[in-house]
């Protein structure tokens, strides 16, 4: 049995407009997620089961630092929706409408909104392939690819295909392709969206390390920014998951994305889950 936690790991299960999470609150000590724990935990029958796992770290230089696991043990650079999740739990942690957060992609900033929404600066968007990254330079506008993609980094890849209606794809099928083309060395979130009105936008995803999920904060952000881009709206859009409304603001500060956020309950891992996992 693992003795570092001899009554158990507590962490908190919220959502993020359907994107789910399991939230651990490291402060105090240090980081205790391994890839094998989050296989573990991220199975939906064997575990609690989640799109992604976040572990809060005490930082230096910000209110708090954020990592993020995708349920298939795979580390991911950025989550929107999780950030915004975290966000919200940290402002009632410091009794506070603000946070500063630190996250792979960089510093960002997090309010709580009148409405009782959570705002999230996710910072700008990357372009270059080199960023992204792909495997070599091409046009991100539009990626050689059938359905001619646009490729947009949000700290994590994105390669976003506008069609006639979203509702009409095979996400799971197009989805996994896409996301192991060897286009994307690093693999890549896939977003299918259509027009549905002026500056809204129906938006279907298939997560890197994660399959079908009710909706991607990061993968809202790069479609906002790909639909500006391709001159089908401005730069404030409302993107309708499977999940929820997302709003995204393209600004000159950054892409900032609102949207609801839910602590659904708090649980305690069992020594006997634990076993073997730290
Ligand atoms: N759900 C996310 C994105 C999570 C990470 C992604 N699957 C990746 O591997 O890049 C969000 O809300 O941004």
């Amino acid at each position: 049995m693992d003795s570092q936690f001899p009554t158990g790991l507590p962490f908190m299960k919220m959502h993020g407009a359907g994107n789910d999470f399991v939230i651990i609150d490291s402060r105090g000590r240090g980081a205790v997620t391994t890839p094998a724990l989050a296989r573990a935990l991220g199975d939906r029958n064997r575990g609690v089961g989640f799109d992604q796992l976040a572990e809060i770290r005490d930082s230096e230089t910000a209110d708090f630092a954020l990592d993020f696991w995708n349920s298939d043990g795979s580390r991911a650079g950025a989550c929107g929706n999780a950030t915004r999740c975290v966000s919200d739990y940290m402002m009632g942690q410091l009794g506070r409408e603000a946070v500063h957060l630190v996250t792979p992609r960089g510093d960002l900033r997090a309010v709580r909104l009148a409405d009782g929404r959570v705002s999230v600066n996710m910072g700008q968007p990357q372009r270059d392939w080199t960023e992204l990254p792909l495997s070599h330079a091409v046009d991100t506008d539009h990626l050689p690819l059938p359905g001619d993609p646009v490729a947009v980094g949000m700290g994590n890849p994105h390669c976003v295909f506008f069609v006639p209606d979203a509702e009409a794809v095979d996400v799971a099928q197009d989805g996994r392709r896409i996301e192991t083309d060897p286009l994307f060395p690093q693999r890549t979130n896939v977003e299918f969206a259509s027009l549905t009105g002026p500056d809204r936008l129906r938006m279907r995803v298939w997560e890197r390390g994660a399959g079908i999920t009710l909706a991607c904060g990061s993968g809202a952000c790069a479609t906002a920014v790909a639909a500006h881009l391709r001159g089908l709206t401005g730069r404030r859009v409302t993107l309708d998951l499977d999940g929820g409304v997302l709003e995204i603001d393209w600004r000159e500060d950054g892409v900032w994305m609102a949207g609801p956020v839910a602590r659904v309950f708090d649980g305690m891992l069992s020594p006997a889950f634990l076993d073997g996992l730290l």
